[in-house]
């Protein structure tokens, strides 16, 4: 998120007088800046109304979704299903639509300490006194939304009546999604620190929940929308969902906790199997350790060994990933070859020549490979092909390929082949990712930059690598040529 996002003049700030004497009005005017910028871009959007904005597909404008009533066909739900209606099927990774938020506010508003109640309340009068005080800050951001906007707000699910909520904050808590953590400018007496914000919107609010959704979103900041992609083919008439919950693998008994405040039962149909399902979830969870699964556990057993041992990463991975780590003299190899020469370190792999390398390239390409082959399995025969579960073991089936790639042309094709399948997936979080992209790059080039200094001073290191790249590019063309 770029700085100075909130430092944008507010559109409302002339009609407003935001007190100053606590910090309740802080967050009052933080979310109203929030909320103005929403709605005054919103009045900028191209395209933007009751036609959905859709990807153009090699020319081709192929769903033309609207958000008039009698675009969508009722289903056996009642009036409270949306589907697509009168538009063709919708191919994995394509955009459905893009929408701009009708009310954003912070979900974990910092200011509303319970220290700032009287000490005498009860846990029970301090929350009460909470939601009160954040229904009167609802009340002022709506007041200031244009009247079709407050009309259509109004018109959303509410399942929060009876416990205390007030009814415009009931709305934002049944409808509201998270859009991402956002850095505040400092005020006065608070240091700068993160708030989560909730977005509710007009459309994306009334998809209902699966736990095995068809959709999912991104939420794109340059544009201050969410973009919604189908996860899984869409046929025409198919109803579209999304997930409310955090962890998809997470048992059935669980998943129906978290979803119970919404007040219904799901009856997706992991939710309706579970003796199919749990199983099946439970060998995901244990396969996809979830330290390890959000790093590369080829690069941990090249690096450090001793990291991927720690965190349980898979035995036959973390060999032959370590194994080549030292071969290659990578930090973590050089470390241990290094102890080895003092008489020290464990017994270093054999390698009398480049071809010892290749193979134990190949072996960890296979390690690599069979694992994430299986986990990919389990995803998608439980539906969940939109997690990032799905994209990581992608990238490692991807990445195993290129490993077994470096002296076989057949690898090669099978490399891009499913570098490609992990490029399409990769599509589906595009915004999320091209935020990240500027610290991850910046991280890379720290690494980079490290492992270099580590190697300059290795003459034989340098001689291994130079004989492998000729031996390397003079029996196999580059990836992709
Ligand atoms: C964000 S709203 C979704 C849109 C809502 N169906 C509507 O008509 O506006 C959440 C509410 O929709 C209903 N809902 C969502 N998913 C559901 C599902 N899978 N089965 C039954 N009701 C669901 C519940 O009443 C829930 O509180």
């Amino acid at each position: 998120m770029k700085r100075g996002f909130l430092d944008k003049p507010n559109a409302f700030g002339k009609t407003l007088t935001p007190r100053t004497d606590n910090g309740s009005s802080n967050i009052v005017q933080q979310s109203l800046k929030l909320a103005a910028l929403s709605l005054a871009e919103q009045s900028r959007m191209p395209g933007e109304g009751d036609e959905a904005k859709v990807e153009n597909n090699g020319g081709n404008n192929k769903v033309g979704l609207k958000s008039s009533p009698d675009a969508y066909r009722r289903g056996p739900k009642g009036p409270d299903t949306y589907r697509l209606n009168d538009v063709p099927d919708i191919e994995y990774g394509e955009l459905i639509l893009t929408e701009r938020p009708l009310l954003v506010f912070p979900a974990s508003p910092r200011h509303m300490s319970s220290l700032a109640y009287p000490k005498h309340f009860t846990i029970d009068q301090i929350q009460q006194a909470q939601l009160n005080q954040l229904e009167k800050l609802m009340e002022t951001l709506v007041d200031q939304m244009p009247k079709e906007n407050q009309e259509a707000y109004k018109k959303l699910a509410n399942c929060h009546q009876e416990d205390g909520s007030g009814p415009l904050l009931g709305i934002a808590r049944t409808n509201g999604f998270p859009i991402g953590d956002y850095y505040e400018p400092k005020i006065p007496g608070f240091p700068e620190a993160a708030t989560r914000y909730s977005a509710t919107f007009k459309d994306i609010s009334r998809i209902n929940h699966s736990c095995r959704p068809n959709a999912c979103r991104d939420w794109d900041s340059p544009t201050f929308s969410f973009h919604l992609r189908a996860s899984k083919p869409i046929k025409k008439g198919q109803e579209i969902t999304l997930s409310y919950i955090s962890d998809a693998v997470d048992p059935t008994s669980e998943r129906q906790r978290q979803l119970a405040s919404y007040g219904f039962t799901c009856t997706c149909e992991a939710c309706s199997n579970p003796e199919i399902s749990d199983p099946r979830s439970k060998q995901i969870k244990e396969l996809l350790n979830p330290t390890v699964s959000m790093i590369n556990p080829m690069m941990l057993g090249l690096l450090d060994p001793a990291i991927g041992n720690g965190l349980g990463m898979d035995k036959a991975l973390l060999e032959s990933s370590s194994s080549l780590g030292m071969a290659l003299g990578m930090p973590g190899g050089t470390q241990m070859s290094k102890e080895k020469k003092k008489g020290k370190g464990p017994p270093g792999p054999g390698v009398e020549n480049v071809d010892d390398i290749f193979n134990m390239a190949k072996q960890l390409g296979q390690n690599t490979i069979e694992p994430a082959l299986k986990g990919l399995k389990l995803l998608e025969e439980e539906g969940l092909t939109g997690t990032i579960w799905y994209g990581n073991l992608l990238e490692r089936v991807s990445n195993g390929y290129t490993m077994m790639a470096l002296n076989s042309r057949e690898m090669d094709r099978e490399a891009m082949k499913w570098h490609q399948k992990s490029e399409k997936y990769k599509k589906l979080f595009k915004s999320a990712r091209n935020a990240k992209w500027r610290e991850e790059k910046e991280r890379e080039e720290k690494s980079k930059k490290k492992g270099q200094e580590m190697w300059n001073d290795d003459e034989e290191y340098k001689k291994l690598v130079d004989e492998m790249n000729k031996k390397m590019f003079a029996t196999r063309p580059r990836l992709g040529a």
